[in-house]
């Protein structure tokens, strides 16, 4: 077994193959810019500024990966894989290449390039005091309605119990490793993954600045966001 210091035990997926058809045409959506420099450079300088972590692996899309190990190579060192058609499966083939020596492995989105070091942290800490499987997560600040199919409001949903999942969210490896062994469907975040195969889900404070770059809107909030510092 391998002995590690609280600066190394942590290893971080990136998952950055999708291409972004939501914030609308052009580059893979990793690859866009935000203040001049691709949102996959904002993600990795925060996780590779985390210290706990010891290693990183991206899933590029894979008729990148040539240019995504150029773009990072002065950036952090970086495992480079070619990631797949689904989340799910750009996550699996980064997994595939972190080997055993981490025993958390974080699994962080391109998309929310601005998560701070202090958010990797927390996280990293509640899977290192025990909890097999930890989510961000904020409270929901609008009134949720469930909606039929017409359009017609079907009843209020009691906000009081629910949350926003961000990312990065933490694992210990063989938890990981085991729930993606075990799907059979498609899930949108890992920890649901974990749900499926029975694995209780600790929740940790998220936070604002780990938006997910999703639509337009998100990338001027962005750059709010980097000008406040
Ligand atoms: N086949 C895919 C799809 C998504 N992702 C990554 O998963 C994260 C969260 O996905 P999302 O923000 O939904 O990104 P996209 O899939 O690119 O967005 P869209 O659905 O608008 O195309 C992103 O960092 C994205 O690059 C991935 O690695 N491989
Ligand atoms: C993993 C995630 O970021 C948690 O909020 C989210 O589910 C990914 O979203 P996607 O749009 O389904 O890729």
């Amino acid at each position: 077994m391998t002995a590690h210091s609280v600066r190394d035990d942590v290893a971080v997926l990136v998952p950055a193959a999708g291409m972004g058809v939501r914030l609308g045409p052009g580059a893979p959506k990793a690859l866009r810019t935000l203040a001049g420099e691709p949102l996959l450079v904002h993600a990795v300088r925060r996780v590779a500024a985390a210290p706990s972590v010891g290693r990183i692996v991206v899933a590029a899309p894979p008729d990148d990966v040539e240019s995504v190990v150029a773009l990072l190579r002065p950036v952090a060192h970086v495992v480079v894989v070619p990631g797949g058609a689904t989340r799910q499966t750009s996550v699996s083939l980064a997994l595939d290449a972190v080997g055993e020596a981490f025993p958390i492995v974080l699994v962080h989105d391109a998309a929310r390039a601005l998560a701070p070091v202090e958010l990797i942290e927390r996280v990293a800490a509640a899977v290192r005091d025990g909890h097999e499987a930890v989510v961000p997560v904020l409270p929901v600040v609008d009134t949720i309605k469930q909606v039929d199919a017409d359009g017609r409001v079907a009843g209020t949903v009691d906000r009081s119990v629910l949350r926003s999942v961000q990312t990065p969210q933490g694992f210990s490896r063989e938890t990981l490793v085991r729930a993606h062994a075990a799907a059979v469907d498609e899930h949108t975040d890992d920890a649901g993954m974990c749900e499926k195969i029975g694995v209780a889900v600790w929740t940790v404070p998220g936070d604002e600045r780990a938006l997910k770059i999703t639509r337009p809107l998100d990338l001027e909030i962005a750059c709010l966001l980097l000008d406040l510092g």
